[in-house]
């Protein structure tokens, strides 16, 4: 794709977050953020856990929750995508990660939303498979559908209603992963 067309689509990005709802304010994610980091630290805390963000949605999830953790830990990224800009999900393309060695640690899984589950699974069945000692899925918001095999997260921050979101991190095709309220498609 070109840069023109490129452009026209940052246009048509405009035009979606002037018409779209804003369903959480920054304020709204911000107290979430304080009670998922206090549910986090009280569950893994002392297991000098591995907290794997799943890039790109949860880049900006990782860089508010982190500083709010206050205990030892180290981070790590995998880079996992099966939306590719679209509005519906597809096959799970796997870029990168992990580097660190997995295998009998504690990991917490950072990204910013469970829709269908399948990114979640796939990851957590392959650091189980690659020995993690426990792996639990920490997500910046919950979209309120029904998943298959009942999947959810161990910690979520607030919940979002059945339709596309984007802002604090998601992305309206590949754009507006910047705002700081979270805003939904008509
Ligand atoms: O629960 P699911 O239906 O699997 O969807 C959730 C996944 O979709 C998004 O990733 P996306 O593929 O859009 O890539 P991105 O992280 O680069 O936005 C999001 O970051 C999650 O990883
Ligand atoms: N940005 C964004 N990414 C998603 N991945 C799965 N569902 C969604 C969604 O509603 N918004």
């Amino acid at each position: 794709m070109g840069e023109g067309d490129r452009a026209s689509e940052a246009r048509l990005a405009w035009q979606v977050l002037e018409s779209a709802e804003r369903i959480h304010a920054a304020a709204d994610v911000d107290r979430a953020l304080d009670h998922m980091a206090l549910a986090i630290r009280d569950a893994v805390g002392r297991a000098n856990p591995i907290m794997m963000v799943v890039m790109n949605g949860a880049l900006v999830f990782a860089g508010h929750l982190l500083p709010r953790l206050a205990f030892p830990l180290e981070v790590d990224y995998v880079h996992a995508t099966r939306y590719h800009g679209a509005l519906t999900g597809g096959e799970i393309a796997w870029a990168a990660g992990p580097s660190l060695p997995v295998a009998g640690r504690t990991i917490v899984l950072l990204d910013d939303i469970l829709d269908e589950g399948v990114t979640l699974a796939a990851l957590a069945d392959t650091l189980q498979a690659r020995g993690a000692a426990a792996v639990l899925k920490a997500v910046l918001v919950t979209k309120k559908r029904v998943r298959a095999q009942g999947l959810e997260a161990d910690f979520s921050g607030l919940d979002v209603p059945d339709r596309y979101v984007f802002g604090c991190g998601m992305d309206y095709n590949g754009f507006l992963r910047n705002t700081k309220d979270i805003f939904a498609l008509p």
